[in-house]
């Protein structure tokens, strides 16, 4: 799939009075294998700028570009090409882990909707395959989400979305759940799987030592407007912008009293 563009995206939700302007004409590039950080406060539209780039939110005005092609021009089949390339990993792996449904199930199921031909044996082969990627034991195949631990339904969360050998995809708040101890390791594996599987990440979090784990560049986000945008390392350490600066130390302030 190569690079994934934004081109001037607006997205407005609602009408009239009630209309929310959630993303006012933001640019971004996740380059192939490299991991793009988004950040900026709760109702900023970062949630949406990551379903945009799925291509699972109609956007107003502006373009998705995978490869270079617009995604608005995509024939069926190439729309079925990106989606199986693409994928999530939520915040919260209760989410995207059906309660009802063990976990080889759960880890199965975009194999069934993507590779619908792939016979029963081949699948279960991948799935397993994507569980011992993402460091989980292949031998849960029959357990319940609720007889696992945070970080074991996390890695099921991973599991499932690599299991279509995807090119992109989006992290919102990955280990926001997760006790701080689980929090490295889980980054440990995403880092490691972004290399051995070429992944482009866009990764959506508000805490910065996630974003200092996994992010080359950032783009900063304010009321749906990218007013900064550069290498992590940079912005962290010379913020251009009013509002990085302030969300930069608020962070600190907040971790100042969280240890206090
Ligand atoms: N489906 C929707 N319908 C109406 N408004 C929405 C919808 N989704 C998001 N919004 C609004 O759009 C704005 C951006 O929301 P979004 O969830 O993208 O922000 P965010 O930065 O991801 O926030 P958080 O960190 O709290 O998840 C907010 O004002 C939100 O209330």
């Amino acid at each position: 799939m190569s690079r994934l563009v934004l081109e001037e995206v607006h997205k407005t939700y609602g009408r009239g009075r009630n209309a929310v302007e959630a993303v006012r004409g933001v640019s971004l590039t996740v380059e192939p294998g490299t991991t793009l950080g988004l950040i900026g406060e709760s109702g900023s539209g970062k949630s949406t700028l990551g379903r945009i780039c799925l291509g699972a939110e109609p956007i107003d005005r502006g373009r998705l570009l995978a490869g270079g092609e617009d995604f608005a021009r995509f024939g069926r089949e190439r729309l079925a090409e990106f989606r199986r390339k693409t994928s999530i990993v939520l915040q919260e792996p209760e989410l995207a882990l059906n309660p009802r449904r063990t976990l080889g199930q759960s880890v199965t199921e975009p194999l069934e909707v993507h590779f619908p031909r792939l016979a029963p044996a081949e699948r279960r082969e991948r799935a397993e395959h994507a569980m011992e990627l993402a460091h989980l034991d292949p031998g849960l195949w029959d357990r319940y989400p609720r007889e696992l631990s945070g970080g074991q339904q996390q890695r099921a969360g991973i599991a499932r979305a690599v299991v279509t050998e995807p090119e992109f995809v989006v992290l919102d708040e990955p280990t926001a759940s997760l006790d701080l101890s689980v929090r490295g390791r889980i980054l440990d594996t995403m880092r490691e799987l972004q290399d051995r599987l070429g992944l482009s990440y866009l990764l959506i979090t508000h805490d910065m030592a996630t974003v200092s784990a996994l992010a080359e560049r950032v783009v900063v986000l304010y009321k749906g407007v990218a007013v900064e945008t550069g290498e992590w390392r940079r912005v962290r350490r010379d913020p251009e912008h009013e509002y990085t600066r302030t969300l930069l130390s608020a962070v600190l302030t907040v971790r100042r009293h969280g240890r206090g």
